[in-house]
């Protein structure tokens, strides 16, 4: 570039005869841009250095970046790379100087009302360099000009500037050195007016203001130019060349006198080629000069383009940082997160405001504190012991942690900790991200409780019944010590809630409750499944023994007396007792089997405890088939009824008939209710079957009252699970009368006394007043006050029972206006005493056993043919 230079120059200088002006000009104009080059080097140069130490402290944690001696310290670490040209003052945010590269001299010393500190307080410059006018050195009484830059922390704060002040005395060597000759100026003129260096006549026109004169005529209409004028500072004409420095505040003027290279080109023609070749030898030894200005610049050019591109990459990195950093203070800021930022020590260095929001304090109450102190007693030292070794052994921890906020309020939060290391790899900072979740937590609890456990009692329920039994059985599996499963139900429960009502019924089940985990170890699992069956857990039976004891003890337990508010009640439990693993291999069998064990020690009078035993499973095999082939009874019309006459004893005349069903069984042929009842009450089919049986004696009665009498009656039976489970259907039962246009007295429900006392217990009341009662087995239990209560119309007896008696009740009943109907009539010896001791009806296989309907039919028409005629 040099070479071409000086080629361009010795050229233009040979064809300079023919446009003598147009050579200076051109000459001039090489000339600027050569100084151009050197200036803006120059201050590349010395900008790298500013750059660098504003980024250091960018990325400096803040504690430090506070500190005037590592400011000094990194300054000097730096001063290598300074000469004596320039040095660099660091200025803190209120102006005054902190630390600087050449010492201590202008320490202390205020910049505060200099331009550049003004601009970068302002932040007018937006984070770029900054050339401030030149001016005399406050400490140093040297001319100079300032290059300065602000620095941010890492959030973007004002930390100060850092300012170089240039000595212009080296612009003014290296212009002087580069002189063609004497009429030749060059100048550096800041782009505010003011000069900083120039050559000739430095001391007179230093901080001269320019903007008068032509120069920035010109510059205001262009940045580089030529123009012929007059120095203002030396009165000479010459032609100058500018150039305004791209990007920087400065402009560059190279002058020179054309009355001199005229006389220089003038002189030449005259001495001929003598002359010539002086001007060459002139013109290669300033050429000499500029190769080696222009071989330095090179050089330094190859340099500084190195390491200004290593800092733009720096820069770029830093932008993308600062991008990074100014994101994540976004996130920071607004997260809904709380996050809290400590030292290696654990002392807090900044929280966001969802923290504060979280904690209660502001951040500056928690700058400096231990982020330990913000934790509850409630996590102890050896929590704390493995949050800490968590963190140190993989650098971070997740969990959940007791906070205690301003208001001393303890709060469940969840945390993560992260650590961020320094380039030695030590911890350097952590950052903790926490959120609240005391709220959820509970309302976790309180989900999981609901789903695990019982909430009358508060005892496991049947899922965690469920999960506890298999639990113990691995266990078992583990330690080859047997497990008991005890399966308890209370008997005739229904009642207390029927007596007593529900709320009592519900008393005495947490009673209950209480009473069996009374009974085991604390170890035992006691579970309620649900109504009034619980089950209880006996897990690793050193002794077999110690099932029955149990046992034993819940009857105990269950036969006291439960004071029930204002009540009394009394109750028993049946329970079945499977073990692990002799009887089941799983967990299901092993409850169907301990549920056996318990229906059969209902069977056997309750109040009692069963050991499962195989034959059980026989039984309920047997029990499961019927009620499966029951199920299909009705739809597939296998139901019968047969009706036993019942004979009026005086006129000996059928005046009613008793229905009794009968299931037509496919394999197992004609079964009686014996048969089937049980297990049709258990599993809830006697309604169906009940109804049924209803409506067939109620179409029965219409068809048998048209033929014999419109007295003439059909009894049906009503079981003690049909008032049990469903008293509405009562009113079914009248609507269905009515719309058979039949009066309610066509039918006479049969009831034994015991369903009487659980209908009296209950108010159901039987609707006496439509269809008429017949109380079956009458004298088993029965108080005669229901018979009033409940104004009975019919008592059945049955001379199995003896003839006294049923002479007694008949003469009892008569007294009450109730009439008698004798059952399981016999003998004829029965029915002439019966008879004799004025008993109204007779039923019996004397009279007749059930029959078909059609038969019934055929003699009832037999016995109205006489009478009509
Ligand atoms: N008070 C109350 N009663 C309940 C609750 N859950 C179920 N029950 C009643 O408990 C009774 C359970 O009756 P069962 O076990 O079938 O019959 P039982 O009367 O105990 O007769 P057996 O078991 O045959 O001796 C039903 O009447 C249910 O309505 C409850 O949470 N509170």
């Amino acid at each position: 570039m040099a070479v071409l230079a000086i080629a361009v120059v010795v050229n233009q200088f040979r064809t300079a005869h023919l446009e003598r002006e147009h050579s200076i000009q051109m000459q001039t104009e090489h000339y600027v841009k050569a100084v151009e080059a050197h200036v803006t080097y120059s201050i590349q140069s010395v900008d790298l250095s500013l750059i660098g130490f504003a980024n250091a402290i960018k990325v400096m944690p803040a504690k430090q970046s506070r500190s005037p001696e590592t400011m000094t310290e990194l300054l000097s670490s730096r001063e290598s790379s300074f000469n004596s040209d320039y040095w660099i003052t660091f200025i803190d945010p209120k102006g005054n100087a902190v630390a600087a590269s050449i010492g201590n001299s202008v320490i202390g010393a205020s910049y505060a009302d200099r331009d550049y500190f003004k601009v970068h307080v302002n932040n007018d410059a937006h984070g770029k360099l900054f050339i401030g006018a030149p001016s005399i050195g406050r400490v140093s009484k040297k001319r100079l000009f300032f290059l300065s830059r602000r620095v941010e922390n890492a959030k973007g704060e004002f930390m100060g500037v850092v300012a170089a002040p240039l000595n212009v005395d080296r612009y003014v060597r290296v212009f002087e050195n580069s002189r063609l000759d004497s009429d030749v100026s060059i100048a550096l003129i800041h782009a505010g007016g003011k000069v900083i260096a120039r050559v000739p006549n430095f001391e007179k026109a230093f901080a001269r203001d320019m903007r008068a004169t032509p120069l920035f005529d010109n510059v205001s209409k262009a940045p580089s130019g030529s123009f012929k004028s007059v120095s203002v500072i030396d009165n000479l004409s010459r032609i100058f060349s500018y150039r305004v420095i791209n990007g920087l505040p400065l402009i560059v003027v190279v002058g020179n006198n054309d009355a001199e290279t005229t006389r220089l080109l003038q002189q030449n023609y005259l001495v001929g080629g003598a002359g010539l070749a002086m001007l060459l030898l002139l013109m290669l030894g300033a050429g000499h000069f500029f190769l080696r200005t222009y071989r330095r610049q090179e050089e330094r050019e190859h340099r500084y383009r190195a390491l200004y591109s290593a800092s733009h990459d720096m820069e770029r990195q830093l932008r993308a940082n600062e991008e990074s950093m100014k994101q994540a203070s976004l996130l920071f800021q607004n997260s809904g997160e709380g996050m809290m930022v400590t030292d290696a020590q654990g002392l807090i260095l900044t929280v966001n405001p969802a923290f504060s929001m979280l904690s209660g304090y502001a951040e500056k109450e928690l700058i400096g504190r231990h982020a330990q102190t913000l934790a509850s007693s409630r996590n102890d030292q050896e929590f704390f012991d493995r949050l800490v070794e968590g963190v140190n052994e993989t650098g971070h921890w997740k969990g959940e942690i007791w906070h205690r906020n301003k208001d001393e309020e303890e709060l469940l939060v969840a945390m993560v900790i992260n650590t961020v290391y320094d380039e030695q790899g030590k911890p350097f900072r952590y950052v903790a991200l926490m959120s609240d979740i005391t709220q959820k937590k509970a309302s976790e609890e309180i989900i999981w409780r609901q789903a695990n456990f019982d909430t009358l009692t508060g005892l496991p329920n049947r899922r965690m019944f469920h999960e506890h039994l298999r639990k113990e059985m691995k266990k078992t599996d583990r330690s080859q010590l047997p497990m008991a499963l005890v399966f308890v139900d209370l008997d005739y429960f229904k009642e207390i809630n029927d007596t007593l009502g529900h709320d009592k019924g519900d008393l005495l089940l947490k009673e209950v409750a209480t009473r069996l985990l009374s009974c085991v170890r604390s170890t035992d699992t006691v579970a309620r499944l649900g109504g009034d069956e619980f089950t209880v857990i006996i897990g690793e039976l050193r002794n077999p023994g110690d099932v029955m004891r149990t046992a034993q003890e819940i009857l105990q337990q269950m036969s006291r007396p439960f004071q029930l508010g204002d009540n009394i009640a009394h109750i028993s439990g049946s329970i079945g007792i499977t073990l692990y693993p002799e009887d089941g291999a799983d967990a299901e069998t092993l409850i169907k089997n301990a549920d056996q064990a318990m229906y059969t020690a209902k069977q056997q009078g309750r109040n009692r405890f069963n050991y499962f035993a195989p034959f059980m499973q026989e039984s309920t095999h047997a029990r499961i088939n019927l009620v499966n082939d029951l199920r299909q009874a009705v739809s597939h019309n296998q139901l019968r009824l047969m009706y036993q006459p019942i004979i009026d004893l005086t006129s000996g005349a059928i005046v009613k008939a008793e229905a009794l069903v009968r299931w037509q069984h496919p394999l197992r042929g004609l079964l009686s209710p014996a048969d089937f009842i049980t297990v049709a009450e258990s599993s809830g089919m006697m309604i169906g079957i009940g109804d049924w049986v209803f409506q067939q004696a109620a179409r029965q009665a219409r068809q048998w009252q048209a033929i014999a009498s419109p007295a003439f009656q059909i009894c049906v039976n009503k079981s003690a699970s049909q008032f049990r489970d469903d008293s509405s259907n009562y009113q079914q039962w009248l609507d269905f009368l009515h719309e058979l246009q039949l009066k309610p007295k066509s039918i006479v429900v049969e009831v034994t006394d015991k369903l009487l006392l659980d209908v009296a217990n209950s108010n159901i009341g039987l609707g006496h007043e439509h269809m008429q009662i017949c109380l079956d087995d009458f004298g088993t239990g029965c108080a005669l006050t229901f018979l009033k209560r409940f104004r009975v119309d019919y008592i059945k007896i049955n001379p199995a029972d003896g003839l006294l008696i049923c002479e007694a009740m008949i003469a009892m009943a008569h007294k009450l206006n109730i009439k008698v109907i004798a059952e399981g009539i016999e003998t004829p010896q029965q029915l002439s005493a019966l008879t004799a001791s004025g008993c109204d009806f007779g039923q019996g296989y004397l009279l007749s056993k059930p029959i078909l309907a059609e038969e019934l039919q055929e003699k009832l028409q037999k016995q109205v043919e006489p009478v009509n005629k």
